[in-house]
């Protein structure tokens, strides 16, 4: 019989707990050495949009999901500094347009994807007054197989060399920074207000310094997996991607939610951080400029 008073960090009356991270190459530095320095639970690998289904379904425990689905539920809580964000380029999502962006009157979305979805439908509806009609991306599919006038591309697949020539395209990164001057926060490790992790959200921090001290060897896996030179696949890694929820990468997501919301992509309430006492929100939509970043 387990002595629940001797086994510390089991949850859920002594199961497991569950958690869920990204299957693409960004996510591999977050997640080296984690089931090491978290024994007690169980990793499980999945595609973005399936995780954020997951933890809303109460599948997971925790799990890395798209930033936009952090403002979808107010009892979810964002319990490690350890993210997926950018500060320009972030080189793995993709805009591919057939058509000037002012044009486009279809878009076919990755389905993997949440936050870059909201973030194309809020950057073409601001800068260009548009609504496309919209169709979804399934994952195996390539830009090839729809007609649609733009589509959606995120993590490996994006990557990779496009097989034709588009009209326009839109790295969603260096789009966001160029136009807003703040980072942009792709996905956080999140849980529900209640649920007692233990020293998971220490370990996820734990996890993503220790990745990043074996950003070469990460770096060498993925050029072998993905077919990319390891040059293009170290450098995704330590410019393009950031990986750590500091004070300008929170204005930046502030900025998303405020936007995000007010096309009715997301909810209003201001996130919450495990172990912070809420703070008053300031409206950043008039505030937003490149001195932010420093
Ligand atoms: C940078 C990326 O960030 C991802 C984009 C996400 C989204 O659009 O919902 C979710 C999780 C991240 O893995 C990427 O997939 O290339």
């Amino acid at each position: 019989m387990i002595d629940r008073q001797r086994t510390p960090h089991m949850d859920r009356h002594g199961q497991r707990i569950r958690i869920g991270a990204v299957t693409y190459l960004n996510s591999k530095p977050l997640i080296e050495g984690l089931s090491a320095l978290c024994p007690f639970a169980d990793l499980v690998l999945d595609y973005p949009s399936r995780l954020a289904d997951d933890l809303a379904r109460g599948r997971l425990d925790v799990a890395l999901i798209p930033s936009v689905e952090a403002f979808s539920d107010p009892d979810y809580e964002v319990v490690s500094d350890a993210c997926v964000s950018t500060r320009g380029e972030v080189f793995s999502v993709k805009l591919y347009c057939r058509v000037h962006p002012g044009e486009i009157k279809t878009l076919a979305l990755d389905e993997g994807s949440r936050t870059s979805a909201a973030l194309t439908k809020v950057m073409l509806e601001e800068r260009f007054g548009v609504t496309p009609k919209l169709q979804s991306l399934p994952l195996g599919q390539s830009t090839a197989s729809c007609t649609a006038d733009a589509v959606l591309l995120i993590g490996d697949r994006a990557m990779l060399p496009p097989q034709e020539d588009f009209h326009t395209v839109w790295d969603l990164g260096d789009e966001w920074v160029r136009w807003t001057g703040l980072p942009f926060v792709f996905a956080m490790w999140v849980a529900r207000k209640d649920c007692a992790l233990q020293s998971v959200p220490t370990q996820l921090s734990a996890a993503r310094d220790a990745g990043l001290l074996h950003v070469e060897e990460i770096s060498k896996r993925g050029s072998e997996q993905l077919h990319l030179p390891y040059d293009m696949v170290y450098r995704y890694l330590t410019r393009n991607l950031h990986f750590k929820l500091g004070p300008a990468e929170r204005a930046g997501l502030r900025l998303f939610q405020e936007l995000a919301a007010s096309h009715g992509l997301a909810g209003a309430t201001p996130l919450s951080f495990r172990g912070e006492a809420e703070e008053p929100v300031r409206p950043l939509l008039v505030t937003a400029d490149a001195t932010s970043l420093a």
